[in-house]
């Protein structure tokens, strides 16, 4: 067998661009939480909202909270990677901080709608990993958003309203998980972080350690 000079691999890793997807209640917001607690290679990206901030929420680290007027200007500017309405309020991912994880190869983490679903798949293709959160059963939706205590009965009837369309877009994702125990979509969640970093040669460390190996070849 005829066999090629051994030399360093020049490929740069690729980060992950993970999306999480669910009608309000789900449980979305949990599983990206504890997601990002336990794992260090990954960030989130912090969304602009003409949302009202809720009470447990923290500006830059929930959402940037913007006016109308600001968020035209950030669409106008060409700032935001996607954007989209929701439940009568607009939502939009800033553009800097996907591209400054993507040229540093590091794994980040959105929690979009599937309108910002489709559009990334449309932007970034194959760097796009989506998974799709269900909830066991709609009265549980219901209870989970009574439970959260976060939102009016106005706004919660809205997100309910929305859910069923919010659903119809499921088989758009890579993977659907049913959020019933909590404990068994996040284990799910994180298998799904895990096989698609090997699939895709992503795992922390694997370029720098096949260049290794090549570099160092005594044969
Ligand atoms: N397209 C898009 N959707 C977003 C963005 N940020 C949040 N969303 C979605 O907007 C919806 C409403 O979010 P939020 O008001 O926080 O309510 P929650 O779903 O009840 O937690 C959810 O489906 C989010 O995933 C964004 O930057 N772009
Ligand atoms: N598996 C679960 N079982 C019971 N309650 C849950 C579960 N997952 C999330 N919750 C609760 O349901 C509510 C809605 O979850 P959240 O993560 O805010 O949903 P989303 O971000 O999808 O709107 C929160 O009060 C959360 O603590």
């Amino acid at each position: 067998m005829k066999s090629a000079t051994a030399s360093p691999i020049k490929i740069a890793r690729r980060g992950l661009m993970l999306v999480i997807s669910s009608p309000s209640g789900a449980g979305k917001s949990t599983i990206a939480r504890n997601l990002l607690e336990a794992d260090p290679e990954l960030s989130i990206s912090v969304s602009v909202t003409t949302r009202a901030r809720r009470p447990s929420e923290i500006e830059g680290r929930h959402y940037f909270f913007k006016s109308i007027r600001e968020f035209e200007a950030l669409r106008a500017t060409d700032s935001l990677l996607e954007w989209a309405e929701v439940h009568g309020n607009f939502y939009g991912t800033p553009r800097d901080a996907v591209e400054a994880a993507m040229a540093e190869g590091r794994d980040m983490l959105f929690d979009i709608d599937w309108q910002g679903a489709q559009q990334l798949q449309e932007k970034m293709g194959g760097d796009v990993v989506s998974i799709f959160i269900l909830p066991p059963s709609m009265a549980e939706l219901q209870s989970r958003l009574h439970r959260r205590a976060e939102d009016s009965e106005e706004v919660i009837a809205t997100r309910l309203a929305n859910s069923r369309a919010e659903i119809e877009h499921w088989r758009e994702y890579d993977y659907i998980v049913v959020n019933d125990d909590l404990d068994r979509a996040f284990s799910a969640v994180r298998a799904i972080v895990e096989a698609e970093r090997l699939r895709r040669d992503r795992r922390p460390g694997l370029f720098e350690f096949v260049n290794r190996l090549l570099t160092e070849n005594p044969f």
